[in-house]
């Protein structure tokens, strides 16, 4: 299939999108960490609902891999995916670890109503119907939202607790935000080249991560 001129869909699709975009990546929870006065409470919430989800993420990615290997034509997307499983495993001993400095009992928590209607999501997302290009647009989308979200609690004009630096660091370092602009590489390379029928499908989906995210980001508060 021809590729599509100078397409830079995803940039588009934030422009079209962007009042659920900035309520993804702009969110009050993520806001008060930049300004230093979110609440403990709000962030062991968050803390703990996110290793579930974490955990929900991993068995997605590995769809995505398997993807990737059967179905893309750029061997490159594998190497990028592989250091995606690298980093969720380190991902998950740091969440162990941050849990017990702040009395979190990850064995007791159970998943709240987002966050179960959003692994189920995911899960949807896991069937092998759903096209490579839709998977890794959906993909790229839940971790550029953390990343696009985190690195603003990290800029000169942030105020964000001392405490929690390292937690942000995670999403917000520069190496995150490469990852994610290769992934975000990866997925304009497969749209340029899709049909109307699947770019209409992840665009739909970039759109539910959004909404998802919001949700999500609003059970820190209890909602
Ligand atoms: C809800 C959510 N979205 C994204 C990420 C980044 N992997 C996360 N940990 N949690």
């Amino acid at each position: 299939m021809e590729e599509r001129e100078g397409a830079r869909m995803i940039d588009t699709w934030i422009n079209n999108h962007r009042q659920m975009y900035d309520r993804a990546t702009r969110h009050p929870f993520v806001l008060s960490v930049r300004d230093g006065t979110v609440d403990s409470s709000s962030f062991k919430r968050w803390l703990g609902q996110d290793y579930i989800f974490v955990r929900q993420f991993v068995p997605f990615l590995a769809s995505v891999l398997l993807k990737a290997c059967r179905e893309s034509e750029d061997q490159s997307d594998v190497e990028v995916l592989l250091g995606g499983i690298a980093s969720l495993h380190d991902e998950l001993s740091w969440f162990k670890k941050e849990a017990s400095k702040w009395d979190v009992m990850l064995n007791a928590i159970t998943p709240q109503k987002a966050n179960q209607d959003y692994c189920r999501f995911l899960e949807s997302l896991m069937l092998p119907e759903v096209d490579y290009t839709v998977a890794i647009t959906a993909f790229w989308a839940i971790e550029s939202v953390y990343q696009k979200s985190f690195s603003s609690c990290l800029e000169a004009s942030s105020n964000t607790p001392a405490e929690l630096m390292e937690t942000f660091q995670r999403w917000g370092n520069d190496g995150f935000g490469q990852y994610c602009c290769a992934l975000c590489g990866i997925a304009e390379r497969r749209l340029g080249t899709a049909s109307e029928d699947v770019v209409t499908m992840a665009e739909g989906v970039f759109v539910r991560v959004l909404e998802s995210e919001v949700r999500f980001w609003d059970m820190s508060y209890g909602e």
